[in-house]
């Protein structure tokens, strides 16, 4: 059987649902066992999460403009696709009612004047509990038997609300009960994506653009042969091609290599999602809604070892470095300890640490959009230090992005780390900070936030990466 998801451009319009329900069209025809994955359509968990902020802030009740802002969006697609009329009541029915449940919650967050992250994530799962209905609606619409379900019936998680992990034995037992039963009556599951629930049923979503990770569980859950992840380009490319215009797509990559592309940036992919699938062994395939005949690329144990040494640039934007300065009269090992600690306690990210010891500082890079959190945080942990001076300062310079340059070749090959750096020197790009210790797998490196357009085209350059290569 195959998992299939679909992300948020993929579900984002009528002409984008046309072509998701085409592809699932065929895929049920075929006759092979097949378990759909949606995602919000693109935009609505964005405003979802805006509305829930607005309305804990006291900015006055938003709850019917959002009811009908979800509307207006999924409504507009039954209007193009759900043709015969009964079925089309039916739906815009239940898609109201959906709406009212979700503005009932976000009336009750601006009541209260606070929105916790347990009240937030099941506010933003109403995005795919949508999604999944009209999708399942316009199947029907063409003559197969599909059915939406709630993923908090079938993945179960931990209470990590934001950023849930899966109960993967517990998530296995019950996606089997609820799923299975569908697929022997020969049903086409319609699965939202993002989000489960804990044992007591608590909403959980597992992480922005988790939809992939719930994709990948549901593959281990149900022993999937293989799982496909349908978005709006044609696999996991050098590049993002936003950025890269040139940027080609890979064949095949490794799952190591996926979860660092993921992990440093690639947004084409959640960097969870390989977990559960590396782990069955289960192929992972990226593919375009858009454009099907392209084969993709396949994920999986191994690589294609093409002599490529680096096979892809990532960048994240939007970071910040902290750094955190002893005077000396701490030793760095209590002052790093009690860093980590204290940020681990804020269970915000940390994706690159540097430290001089000789000066006693050290540095490390969270998303701009965490250090509000963390430097509170760490203010109030070396609260006392400060005041005695045996902590300098802590301090935060934004504004940063990190770029990491990917690819199993690197391991034991020389040079690498040299030619990146002499090509960021030739285009006159400033280093901030270098990890220390990069996986063998990639070098990654702080620069400038507005120097990223400039400094990965240029090493994707160096690389040859755009060469005619193309799969
Ligand atoms: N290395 C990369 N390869 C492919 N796409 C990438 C890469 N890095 C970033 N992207 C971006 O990821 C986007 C797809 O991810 P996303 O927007 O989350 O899709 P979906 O809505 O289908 O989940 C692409 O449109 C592309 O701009
Ligand atoms: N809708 C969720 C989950 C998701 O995976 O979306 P997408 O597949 O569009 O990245 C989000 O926006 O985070």
């Amino acid at each position: 059987m195959r998992v299939m998801k679909f992300g948020g451009t993929s579900v984002g319009n009528a002409e984008a649902i046309d072509q998701t329900a085409r592809i699932l069209t065929e895929a049920y025809r075929s006759g092979e066992p097949v378990v759909a994955v949606v995602s919000a359509m693109s935009g609505v968990t964005n405003q979802l999460l805006a509305s829930a902020a607005a309305a804990a802030s006291g900015q006055g009740d938003a709850s019917s403009e959002l009811r009908q802002f979800l509307l207006d969006r999924h409504l507009a697609v039954v209007a193009e696709l759900v043709h015969d009329l009964g079925r089309r009541a039916q739906v815009t029915v239940t898609l109201e009612e959906i709406a009212s449940r979700c503005a009932r919650l976000v009336e009750s967050v601006h009541i209260l004047g606070d929105l916790s992250p347990r009240a937030q994530d099941w506010i933003v799962s109403f995005g795919e509990r949508m999604s999944s209905v009209l999708v399942a609606s316009v199947l029907q619409d063409r003559g197969i038997p599909a059915v939406a379900v709630e993923s908090d019936q079938v993945i179960i998680t931990d209470d990590a609300f934001g950023n849930a992990s899966p109960l993967l034995e517990q998530t296995r037992a019950r996606a089997q009960e609820r799923l299975g039963p569908l697929l022997a009556e020969r049903k086409l599951p319609i699965v939202t994506g993002y989000f489960g629930a804990t044992t007591s049923g608590s909403v959980t979503t597992l992480g922005r653009g988790g939809s992939d990770f719930s994709a990948s569980i549901l593959g281990y859950a149900l022993d999937a042969d293989e799982v496909w992840i349908w978005t709006d380009v044609d696999g996991v490319m050098t590049a993002d091609p936003r950025l890269v215009p040139e940027a080609r797509t890979l064949p095949s990559i490794s799952f190591a290599e996926a979860t660092e592309l993921a992990y440093f940036g690639a947004k084409v992919i959640h960097p969870r999602t390989m977990q559960p699938a590396a782990e069955r062994g289960i192929p992972i395939w990226i593919k375009n809604t858009f454009r099907p005949e392209h084969p993709g690329t396949r994920i999986g144990p191994d690589t294609t070892q093409d002599g490529s040494v680096v096979k892809a640039i990532t960048a994240i934007p939007g970071v910040s470095v902290i750094t955190v300065e002893g005077s000396g009269f701490l030793s760095v090992a209590d002052v790093t300890a009690r860093v980590f600690d204290t940020v681990g306690e804020t269970g915000v990210n940390v994706y690159m640490i540097f430290q001089a010891s000789s000066q006693h500082s050290l540095g490390f890079v969270v998303r701009q959009a965490d250090t509000a959190k963390v430097l509170a945080a760490l203010e109030q942990e070396f609260e006392l230090d400060l005041l005695k001076g045996r902590v300098m300062r802590i301090w935060e310079d934004p504004n940063l992005a990190v770029v990491a340059v990917v690819g199993a070749g690197m391991r034991g090959t020389p040079g690498v780390a040299g030619r990146v750096f002499q090509t960021l020197g030739q285009n006159r790009i400033n280093i901030v900070a270098i990890a220390q210790g990069s996986s063998e797998l990639n070098i990654s490196f702080v620069i400038a936030e507005h120097e990223v357009t400039r400094a990965v085209p240029a090493i994707h350059a160096a690389f040859g990466l755009g060469n005619a290569r193309e799969a």
